[in-house]
């Protein structure tokens, strides 16, 4: 292990605040620390201290926190110089820091030490980031179990079970004589089928971690007129988008984030779909488009007083709210109905009427509603590792069917890479010890 260098950085927000901290960690916090306080500093102790420049000016007083390697955020030495928020006074007692050693770190450095020293794993010092800028309560709640390690610990599971496997398979082929009908051993291909069910729910799991921290991708689409740029007003509490009573308004995307009951959502409105006249609406439509395959939810607004106008054509699998605009117009209440292409609502976009019946809807498309129950935070590179292991399980069943045992070996070890991708370790020696402490090959 070649020994590394000391990094500071202010670990408070930029701006004012009631205080802020500058954080050191490395081998030289111990002689930093003792410099600025003129004694070596107790460990986990609060000292209290005036800061001074190397010309002996005071910067400012305020606290000093030693922890001592390996009992630390980072595992190595880490040391906290807690002052008064002034950006202005914290540069300077960084500064200070610099002068006596220490370099300014990089963003994620300090987490990315935490997991160099066996902290954490990668999947939690993920889990850092996003439990710091979680936009909602839901997606705080999921950033924090996946810090805690639950994600990891399904993750593991599913290793630990490809690992069981593969034993298995390579017990099977040291005894060619007993080869083929082990396996072929229904038992076999049954535990292989549980391996690959496990993967399935926890990348169902994990999607839905990665919705709560992403925020839902709602996209509003439907004919020209039919109220969309006003229901984005509404929903946005601001006059956002332009409303005219002329179709075709819209032709650009407009995005906007916005918070129903405490949920962030991303509300993407749209050009009006239907046979443009114009270049320029045609590319709106293109765009449109384009957006509609990526939604995480449509919002399929119809004008209520043309009934059952043109059928919106919409990207097949992608989940629809039918929205029946102007129901103020057609006089038609405000209410709910579940049809075979989804669910209806009623509303009006310019009273507001059902306004909070929709708002319902997406607080629990959102995963905000029972669903969130035990949601980890998860990324998009997770669920991509998890796919990788999925397909080579797959290629794993097919080659253990034709009693390929040498080859299927081979495609579970890569399923386990890939999920070893998602934690960062791949410990597979100490799970394999793990495993074979109770395998009785040799009895
Ligand atoms: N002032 C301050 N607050 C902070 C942090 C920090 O670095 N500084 N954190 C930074 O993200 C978070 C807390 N994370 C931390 C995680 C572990 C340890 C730590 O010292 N662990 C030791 C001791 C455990 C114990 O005494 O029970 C250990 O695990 O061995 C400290 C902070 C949030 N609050
Ligand atoms: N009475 C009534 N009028 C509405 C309602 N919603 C929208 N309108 C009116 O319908 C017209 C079209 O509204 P927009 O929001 O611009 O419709 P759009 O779907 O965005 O239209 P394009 O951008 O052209 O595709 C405007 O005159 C709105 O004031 C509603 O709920 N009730
Ligand atoms: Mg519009």
């Amino acid at each position: 292990m070649t020994p590394r260098d000391t990094i500071a950085a202010i670990a408070t927000a930029a701006g004012a605040a009631g205080v802020g901290i500058v954080r050191l960690s490395g081998p030289g916090c111990r002689a930093i620390g003792a410099t600025l306080l003129g004694r070596p500093p107790e460990p986990r102790h609060a000292h209290y201290l005036r800061f001074r420049d190397d010309d002996g000016d005071v910067v400012d007083d305020g606290l000093m926190l030693f922890f001592p390697g390996p009992q630390s955020y980072t595992g190595e030495d880490v040391l906290e110089l807690q002052g008064h928020g002034s950006p202005l006074l914290l540069a300077r007692l960084l500064r200070r820091c610099l002068g006596l050693g220490a370099r300014h770190a990089r963003p994620g450095e300090f987490t990315e030490r935490a997991f160099l020293e066996g902290r954490l794993d990668l999947a939690q010092a993920e889990a850092v980031a996003d439990l710091v800028s979680a936009g909602s309560e839901a997606a705080l709640r999921a950033a924090r179990r996946s810090l805690d390690g639950e994600f990891s610990r399904r993750v593991d599971a599913v290793v630990e079970g490809l690992v069981a496997l593969r034993v298995w398979i390579e017990a099977a082929l040291d005894f060619p004589e007993e080869e083929v009908d082990f396996l072929a051993a229904p038992e076999l291909q049954a535990r292989l089928r549980g391996v690959a069910g496990d993967l399935d729910r926890l990348r169902a799991d994990a999607g839905r971690g990665k919705r709560l921290l992403d925020g839902l991708h709602v996209v509003i689409a439907g004919a020209p007129n039919a109220g969309k740029s006003s229901l984005l007003n509404a929903l946005a509490g601001e006059e956002r988008a332009i409303v005219t009573d002329i179709a075709g308004t819209t032709r650009d995307l407009l995005r906007e984030r916005i918070m129903v009951d405490g949920i962030e959502l991303t509300l993407v409105d749209t050009a009006g779909l239907r046979e443009a006249p114009d270049q320029i609406e045609r590319e709106g439509i293109r765009r449109a488009r384009g957006e509609l395959e990526r939604a995480d939810l449509v919002l399929a607004v119809l004008d209520d007083q043309a009934n059952a106008g043109p059928r919106l054509d919409l990207p097949a699998g992608v989940p629809v709210l039918w929205l029946h605009n102007k129901s103020d117009l057609s006089g038609a209440p405000v209410h709910a109905e579940r049809h075979d292409d989804g669910e209806h609502l009623w509303l009006s976009a310019r009273t507001r009427e059902g306004l909070d019946a929709l708002r319902r809807r997406l607080r629990e498309a959102a995963g905000q509603g029972e669903g969130s129950q035990g949601a980890f935070s998860a990324r998009a590179r997770h669920l991509e590792a998890m796919d990788r292991a999925a397909v080579i399980l797959a290629q794993a069943a097919k080659q253990l069917h034709h009693g390929a045992g040498e080859l299927a070996a081979e495609e579970l070890r890569r399923a386990q890479d890939a999920l070893g991708e998602i934690t960062g370790r791949v410990d597979a020696d100490a799970l394999l010890g793990r495993i074979f402490a109770d395998f009785c090959i040799g009895k």
